[in-house]
């Protein structure tokens, strides 16, 4: 299929009725995540409409696999004994047909979690969920952020984002001021959101559990996903709206996240 080089802004009606489909359907999203979001990512979930579990037992999570609707895989916090883990969990993943989501944390910069990813990748991830950076690096550039951050646009990171999107033929979400979406031939964008955002630890890992969520979801899986960072960005401007300062922004964004949920 040609590459198609417009960028389209993902519509609201689409996104409004994945959110619909969201909360029909409460997709079971079995979560791996670093040790820093584990609760607000499991509230996040419930607020937009999914059910979150924390699983992390080798022999547990090839039982819960069969009856998850989703993975995510975030590296955050790898520990080299738990790499057994997620492998084992994409597997099963693949093995049972359930869409699965890899969030590089800070590839690039530190040597287990880099060569570890890219292991993960000849599993085939349905999404990858990150920064700038870290979807360049995982693509095999060389430009790696500050830790968890980034220090690229995510216009930068566009060629590399489609390039990885195509090497394992699933879907690759660059996110940033603007979020890009791609499945390698088409691309779609999603904008607005919060800088406070960035402010708070782990929007973007909360992103990711969510793009799990919507990657679950029947229909065309590139706006699904595009309808998660689209459910992201509403949820931020209306918590950026009631906020102070970022204490009460991760609060507001968790009711940002129930109103979009309880208006369909
Ligand atoms: N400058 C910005 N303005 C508005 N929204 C932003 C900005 N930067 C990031 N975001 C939003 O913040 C969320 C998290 O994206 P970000 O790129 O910061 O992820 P991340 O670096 O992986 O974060 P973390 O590691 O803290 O989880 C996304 O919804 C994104 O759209
Ligand atoms: C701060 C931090 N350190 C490891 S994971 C994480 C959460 C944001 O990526
Ligand atoms: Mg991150």
């Amino acid at each position: 299929m040609p590459t198609d080089t417009t960028i389209l802004e993902l519509d609201a009606p689409i996104a409004l009725q994945a959110i619909a489909q969201l909360a029909e359907h409460s997709p079971l999203i079995h979560c791996i995540t670093n040790t820093v979001v584990q609760n607000f990512t499991a509230n996040l979930l419930l607020a937009a409409g999914a059910i979150p579990a924390m699983i992390i037992d080798p022999s547990e999570c090839q039982e819960f696999a069969q009856v998850a609707d989703g993975l995510l895989l975030n590296v955050g916090t790898l520990h080299r004994e738990h790499c057994p883990t997620y492998y084992h969990a994409a597997e099963n993943a693949n093995r049972y047909a359930k869409p699965w989501v890899l969030d590089p944390v800070a590839v690039g910069g530190l040597t287990l979690r880099t060569e570890f990813c890219r292991k993960l990748l000849s599993l085939n991830p349905s999404v990858i969920r990150g920064n700038a950076s870290e979807i360049s690096v995982l693509a095999g550039g060389g430009a790696s952020g500050r830790g968890p951050e980034t220090q690229l646009s995510t216009d930068q990171a566009l060629d590399a984002a489609r390039q990885l999107a195509t090497t394992i033929e699933g879907i690759v979400v660059v996110t940033g001021e603007v979020d890009l979406v791609t499945d390698g031939h088409r691309t779609l964008k999603v904008l607005g959101g919060s800088v406070l955002a960035t402010r708070v630890t782990g929007a973007g890992c909360t992103l990711s559990a969510l793009c799990a969520a919507f990657a679950s979801l029947e229909g065309d899986r590139l706006t699904n996903v595009a309808s998660a960072c689209w459910m992201m960005s509403r949820a931020a401007e209306f918590a950026a709206r009631q906020a102070a300062g970022p204490g009460t922004f991760a609060l507001h964004l968790l009711d940002g996240f129930a109103q979009l949920r309880e208006a369909q």
